[in-house]
């Protein structure tokens, strides 16, 4: 590996515009078998999707990934996306309970467009195995494997039949991982995704750690197709996290998979919960993160998202806000 750097390190910089207006730039994605208006998804966590908000991401072309802390909705999900001809996209672990939800569905002829194999510590045979047993019952399931933060996981996740990895260990805003284990990708998590991305050859989806919409374009930049948000996707209208009031302000709750919260007991917790200030309608987030991106390939010199792939950069080594 060679110089470590964050989000916060670094700049594009700008290629001639080759366009009249943003509106020209296309920010769209293909992502397994379907196209994405963005190559942004919530974070499949419990305050920031619910079946509501699927559905609602999923009728307007936008990728979503629904949580697994509502086990036994699982199968009955799968089959009302279907029915509604919708993409069925849905989490899973690597414990009985999942496994036989895969048998289940596979069982009923119900093959979800994707699966998220979503733990902490995916680069264990834990998630090799589950990667295999899904691919064997519902081999036409897009599968997204994960978390992981070298190449060597990117690699074993891969072989083992992953359809795209997911890379990110402890840069999340709720995670406590790095200052309890000592462990992951948190200060450095960009250099993670190109340390990756070198090695990987299906998608990477950059998990964790994005602070602002020009980090998606710098994602994108250093070797992501798809980028999973969670704290800038928390505190809105659509956003299952409890509105509350601190000092007259509103703020809606955002709490990590792995907090005492969400387990509901004290034990490996590395999460925690945090109020996230209220924001209002998600749609307008979504359209600012599309208008943003539009520049983004504009400076880029391009109008797709192929253009961010190739430019160059400059690293500002945490400066970035100087002029803020
Ligand atoms: N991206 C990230 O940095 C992190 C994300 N999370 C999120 O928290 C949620 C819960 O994750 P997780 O606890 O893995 O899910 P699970 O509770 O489903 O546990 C996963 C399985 O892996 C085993 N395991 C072995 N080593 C580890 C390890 N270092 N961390 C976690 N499990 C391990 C667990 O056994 P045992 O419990 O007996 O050890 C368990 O059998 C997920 O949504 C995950 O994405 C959590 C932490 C970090
Ligand atoms: N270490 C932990 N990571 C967690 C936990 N819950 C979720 N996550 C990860 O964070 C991202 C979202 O990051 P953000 O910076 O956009 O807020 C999410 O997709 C998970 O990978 C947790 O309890 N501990």
């Amino acid at each position: 590996m060679t110089l470590q750097f964050d989000y916060e390190d670094v700049q594009l910089i700008p290629n001639k515009c080759v366009v009249e207006s943003r509106k020209e730039c296309d920010p769209s994605i293909q992502f397994g078998p379907h196209w994405f208006r963005l190559p942004v998804v919530p974070a499949n966590m419990q305050t920031i999707i619910d079946e509501e908000l699927a559905v609602t991401l999923a009728e307007n072309n936008y990728f979503y990934v629904m949580h697994r802390f509502n086990p036994e909705r699982r199968f009955e999900f799968v089959q009302t996306m279907h029915e509604r001809d919708l993409i069925s996209s849905i989490s899973v672990g690597v414990k009985q309970d999942d496994i036989t939800l895969i048998h289940d569905l596979k069982e009923a002829s119900l093959t979800p467009d994707y699966i998220t194999i979503d733990i902490a510590h995916g680069h264990s045979d834990a998630v090799i195995d589950m990667i295999r047993t899904i691919k064997q019952a519902l081999p036409t399931s897009f599968v997204i494997a994960g978390n992981v933060g070298t190449p060597q996981g990117v690699t074993e996740l891969e072989q083992a039949g992953a359809d795209a990895t997911k890379v990110g260990i402890g840069p999340g805003k709720a995670c406590i991982t790095k200052l309890k284990t000592g462990f992951g990708t948190g200060g450095w998590q960009l250099s993670a995704i190109e340390w990756c991305a070198q090695v990987a050859t299906k998608p990477i989806v950059a998990d964790g750690g994005i602070r602002t919409h020009g980090d998606i374009a710098k994602s994108i930049r250093f070797g992501a197709s798809m980028v999973m948000v969670g704290s800038l996707f928390a505190g809105h209208d659509e956003s299952p996290g409890e509105l509350i009031t601190v000092d007259g302000e509103p703020y809606k709750t955002y709490f990590g998979s792995a907090s005492e919260f969400q387990k509901g007991e004290r034990k490996n917790v590395e999460g925690k919960k945090l109020h996230v200030p209220y924001k209002g309608a998600l749609q307008d987030t979504l359209t600012s993160m599309t208008e943003d991106l539009q520049s983004a390939i504009s400076y880029a010199g391009g109008t797709d998202l192929e253009s961010l792939k190739t430019v160059d950069y400059c690293l500002v080594k945490n400066t970035i806000r100087n002029g803020d």
